[in-house]
């Protein structure tokens, strides 16, 4: 076990962005945080991170509590931030070198570990330019190099996606799936369930600073594949349920019926359904946003 939050909730004022909020992200394990803007995913994450302080509860990072010993417990862990805001005008080595001394790390040693960094994030050559000139991008490249400066077991990634070029994109993608190789754990915040799917064990669904579900990757693609059937009835009854049954799990909304996970041929369907007198019948497909919609309780065509 890497990252254990456990159940922290956080107010700001009257709005309350986090309630009661516990997973965990297990060692050589990529786990999507997923929810709309304003879910409560970079309040989470700073909270792990131990830049913010919970009103309630702690997070566990290797057995460390981040709110009674911050320093051991941030030890292992590397953070990249969704907007990594560097406004210095130092240069971008230099403030590197600046930001070792916090971890105990000599001028000597910093230079050393900028060459092999500033290589691995691709930001070798822009070493002498000034951070406050770096784009957005590089930004991110950079607060990687300075998250990896303690050689952390674990990370968050915050939105690191987003603003990316295609070449940043793979470049953090692959990062992380190297991350899990190595046995790291990476929790991985994003408002696009796509965006992670690829790369993501599991999913972990945030909405209104509540956790609304969690889901292994392989169980939201079976949902994804399986096809649900949508029948608008005119004269529905209580029998209905029991004469489709056999072709999935139905469910009925006033005159729809939905039969979720559904196998069988639809003429069949249609000739069972006759006698309810059906209006409009057809395959209902679920993409990985319907998917989201549903399980954060947005939506509710479909299954
Ligand atoms: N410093 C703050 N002061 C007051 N309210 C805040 C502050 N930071 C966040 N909030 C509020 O807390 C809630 C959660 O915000 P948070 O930034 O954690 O969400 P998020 O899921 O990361 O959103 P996004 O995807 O837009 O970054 C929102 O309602 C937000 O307006």
């Amino acid at each position: 076990m890497t990252i254990k939050v456990i159940n922290i909730s956080k107010k700001y004022g009257k709005i309350t962005a986090l309630q009661d909020v516990s997973f965990e992200v297990r060692d050589g394990e990529i786990v999507g945080y997923v929810g709309l803007n304003g879910a409560g995913k970079t309040t989470t994450i700073e909270i792990i991170s131990g830049v913010r302080s919970p009103d309630q509860g702690d997070v566990e990072i290797d057995g460390h509590s981040i709110v009674k010993e911050k320093r051991v417990a941030s030890k292992n862990l590397g953070w990249v931030p969704e907007l990594p805001i560097f406004e210095q005008d130092a240069k971008a080595l230099d403030y590197f070198i600046y930001l070792a001394g916090f971890y105990g790390i000599s001028t000597e040693d910093a230079r050393k570990k900028a060459q092999e960094l500033f290589s691995m994030v691709g930001l070798e050559g822009r070493e002498k330019d000034k951070l406050k000139n770096y784009s957005q991008g590089m930004k991110k490249r950079f607060a990687l190099a300075v998250s990896m400066l303690s050689d952390p077991k674990n990370f968050l990634f915050d939105e690191v996606l987003n603003g990316l070029d295609p070449q940043g994109i793979a470049f953090f993608r692959d990062l992380a799936i190297r991350f899990k190789k190595e046995g790291k754990g990476v929790l991985f915040s994003s408002h696009i369930l796509t965006e992670i799917e690829n790369i993501a064990d599991r999913v972990i669904f945030i909405h209104k600073g509540r956790i609304m579900k969690e889901m292994r990757i392989d169980e939201i693609r079976n949902y994804a594949g399986s096809s649900t059937v949508r029948v608008v009835l005119q004269k529905p009854n209580e029998t209905v349920i029991k004469v489709v049954e056999k072709y999935g799990i139905p469910r009925m909304e006033g005159n729809t019926l939905y039969i979720s996970d559904f196998k069988g041929d639809m003429q069949n369907l249609f000739s069972d359904l006759a006698p309810y007198g059906v209006n409009e019948i057809g395959k209902v497909s679920n993409n990985l946003e319907e998917i989201f919609f549903k399980i954060i309780g947005l939506y509710n065509q479909g299954t």
